[in-house]
């Protein structure tokens, strides 16, 4: 089994983890996670993970070492890790927003195989939407990390130039959904259910929506029709919301999302 260190253990780099170790992909025991403040690592060792706060010492014995920190921290990091890393037996995964593959190299060295990836933190249940890319990696390696992300999720190879927009879409986007459930269970608490059985209506409801998209490939106008009653309260409900601005709500949000993940490594 491969070894795989994760620079940066934070929100998507334990939810990685955690999602590759539930769907069977590795041990706990194949995978060393990194972190300046290991006291925060406590869960992570007694779950059987090697932690460490030596980025160095940490990639020693990894075929695959992915990069989790923020934007911002990562020079750092390639800075200390540069003259380490073994181009010919380990392969670099970024999943870091707004850092191309080049930027990666420019620090590491132009030989290194570089992958980037953009998962969402639905990884942590094997339910990411996770899109990947490289300028430079050979079809062997996009393969193994195409397999290692279908593990935990659904994969899809995108042109690098499109990385920023899929994070604007996919990863940002679980929390624009997420939202949208919870305003939904909002409305349900004003018109009279508790909260907690509003929050469940709503989460099955969009459950709902988004599996009948998944398994009949239908498109979502199609599915809107089948519920739209003429003279109905859907109608109503719906061209409310589109006189609020909804859509243009949604498609603002993601474009501004899309143009903040191009700049944040020089933020
Ligand atoms: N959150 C998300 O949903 C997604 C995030 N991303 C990208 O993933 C990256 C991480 O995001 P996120 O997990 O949210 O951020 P977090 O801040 O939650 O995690 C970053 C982690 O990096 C650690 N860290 C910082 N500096 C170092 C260092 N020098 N060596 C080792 N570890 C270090 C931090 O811990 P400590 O301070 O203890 O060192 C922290 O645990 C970002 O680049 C983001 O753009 C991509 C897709 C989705
Ligand atoms: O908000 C962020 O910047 C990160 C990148 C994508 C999801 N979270």
């Amino acid at each position: 089994m491969k070894k795989i260190t994760i620079i940066g253990s934070g929100n998507i780099g334990l939810s990685l983890a955690k999602g590759l170790v539930n769907k069977n992909y590795c041990k706990p025991d194949d995978i060393t996670l990194t972190r300046r403040n290991l006291k925060l690592m406590t869960d992570e060792v007694a779950a059987g993970f090697n932690v460490s706060d030596n980025n160095i010492v940490a990639i020693y014995n990894a075929d695959i070492v992915v990069l989790a920190v923020l934007p911002q921290q990562l020079k750092k990091v390639l800075e200390e890790i540069a003259s380490s890393i073994n181009p010919e037996k380990q392969l670099v995964i970024s999943v870091v927003s707004g850092v191309t593959c080049e930027d990666v190299r420019k620090e590491l060295g132009n030989n290194v195989q570089v992958i980037r990836a953009m998962p969402n933190t639905a990884i942590a249940i094997g339910q990411s939407m996770t899109c990947i890319a490289s300028d430079n990696a050979v079809d062997k390696n996009i393969k193994e990390v195409t397999i290692l992300f279908e593990t935990v999720g659904a994969v899809i190879t995108i042109n690098e130039d499109l990385m920023t927009a899929a994070t604007a879409l996919c990863a940002c986007g679980i929390a624009f959904f997420l939202r949208s459930i919870r305003a939904a269970s909002q409305g349900g608490v004003e018109i009279g259910f508790h909260a907690h059985d509003a929050l469940k209506m709503a989460v099955q409801t969009a459950k709902g929506a988004a599996d009948l998209l998944l398994l009949t490939q239908s498109h979502p106008e199609g599915e809107i029709d089948k519920v739209t009653s003429p003279k109905g309260c859907t109608i109503a409900g719906l061209n409310e919301m589109e006189h609020n601005g909804f859509s243009s709500a949604f498609i603002k949000g993601i474009k501004l999302s899309a143009k903040k993940a191009a700049g944040l490594y020089n933020d």
